[in-house]
């Protein structure tokens, strides 16, 4: 019998990627989906629906009971209300979640199979059930450079974000688009005269972003077109931001390392201008050097997705580039190059697509490997 999997959060900003990337691979001839809502029950259900064709009530613990799996973008709160009540109720089914809830969980894995797929076949072997999307930034980080953590050859790791204004959410990349488009249009008509003096043009942005209406800051608080905000999630009150405390706490997890002890991750998380691509810059302290040709070949050898960037100029503007890598599997890594600390010392610089390797994707691959089983 065709495996009944639920769906929840399949039309929000994650859940469209989702669909649309099970769509691509084929992911709904191989199940009978059922889609739930949380704001339309009974309503139509996608084209995807095969037998099931109206919206369950997400809230139903009866009807999520009959799934033998569940796949969740609905958001932390969902799972926060649900997950333990369906639990409670003794459903034993997986569950398969995008937010962060449950990330830390004991009896939780962190999914990024290309990583860490002996970590996951592990939990599958001691009946584990819950598994959870990484953080956007750790795993796009991971699958760029993983190798030299699989090498056992990364000391500690400092990364410092590009985080992309999807990272907040679809009303954020609406209001980051708002905010760029009010900024043209004040200084508009002097664009258009190039005869115009350019420091008019700067007084006229500057002061145009100091007076954005309340409306057009309402998600970010502040203005983020043509500016930067360096403070990502919650403040955990010891200077540090909770996206930055993933840094450590997930990718210790994701390898399987125990989040307490392990490879030192730090550093610091900014939201940036870019639509949904997530950049980092890292800084490797090695446990010896490795010559350079070694580490890019790693690093090109470890999975499918990763691409190497020739640290040139012109490679690098053009491939190297959320503009580039928008909308596909790519994961390229460039900039690699050893730094003026000394020969353990590697600078890289990676990016991912945050919906995709950063959320979406990793959650249908666990579907496919429950269903392979
Ligand atoms: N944004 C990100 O980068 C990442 C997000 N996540 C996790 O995924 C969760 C979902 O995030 P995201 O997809 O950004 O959230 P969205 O706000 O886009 O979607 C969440 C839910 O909102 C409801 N909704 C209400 N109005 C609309 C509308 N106009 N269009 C679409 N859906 C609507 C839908 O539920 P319904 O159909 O039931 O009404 C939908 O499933 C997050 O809470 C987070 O936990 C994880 C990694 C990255
Ligand atoms: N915090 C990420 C997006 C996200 O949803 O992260 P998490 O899944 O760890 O809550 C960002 O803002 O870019």
């Amino acid at each position: 019998m065709t495996t009944l999997v639920g769906l929840v959060g399949w039309r929000g900003m994650v859940g469209s990627v989702l669909m649309d990337r099970m769509a691509a691979e084929r992911d709904f001839d191989l199940i009978e989906p059922l889609f739930f809502s949380t704001s339309n029950a009974g309503g139509a259900a996608p084209a995807q629906a095969k037998n099931e064709t109206k919206l369950q009530d997400a809230f139903d613990i009866e009807q999520l009971k009959r799934c033998e799996i569940i796949i969740t973008a609905q958001g932390g709160d969902y799972t926060s209300e649900v997950f333990p009540k369906l639990r409670a109720a003794g459903w034993n089914g997986h569950w398969i979640d995008a937010a962060s809830t449950l990330r830390m969980a004991d009896d939780a894995v962190i999914v990024l199979d290309p990583v860490n797929m002996p970590v996951i076949k592990d939990a599958l072997a001691k009946g584990g059930r819950n598994w959870v999307g990484g953080n956007c930034t750790v795993s796009c980080m991971l699958m760029g450079v993983g190798a030299l953590y699989k090498a056992g050859l990364v000391e500690w790791m400092s990364t410092q974000t590009y985080q992309a204004a999807s990272g907040g959410g679809a009303q954020h990349m609406r209001e980051l688009l708002t905010q760029y488009g009010t900024l043209n249009a004040s200084v508009k008509a002097l664009l258009d005269d190039p005869k115009s003096a350019i420091l008019e043009i700067d007084r006229q942005v500057i002061a145009t972003q100091r007076n954005l209406s309340a409306a057009e800051t309402a998600n970010f608080g502040v203005p983020l077109g043509g500016s930067l905000i360096p403070w990502i999630d919650k403040d955990l009150g010891n200077g540090q931001s909770k996206e930055e405390w993933k840094g450590m706490a997930e990718t210790n997890k994701i390898l399987g390392n125990g989040s307490a002890q392990g490879i030192p991750v730090d550093g610091f998380c900014v939201r940036v201008g870019a639509m949904r691509c997530h950049s980092q810059a890292l800084t490797f302290k090695l446990k010896k050097d490795v010559p350079l040709a070694d580490i890019e070949a790693m690093i090109a050898a470890d999975n499918e997705w990763v691409k190497l960037v020739p640290n040139t100029r012109e490679a690098t503007i053009h491939d190297l580039t959320p503009v580039a890598v928008t909308g596909t599997m790519t994961i390229p890594v460039g900039r690699i190059r050893k730094l003026a600390m000394g020969p353990e010392y590697l600078g890289a610089f990676t990016i991912g697509d945050q919906l995709l390797w950063g959320a979406a994707e990793p959650l249908r691959r666990m579907l496919r490997i429950l269903l392979a089983r």
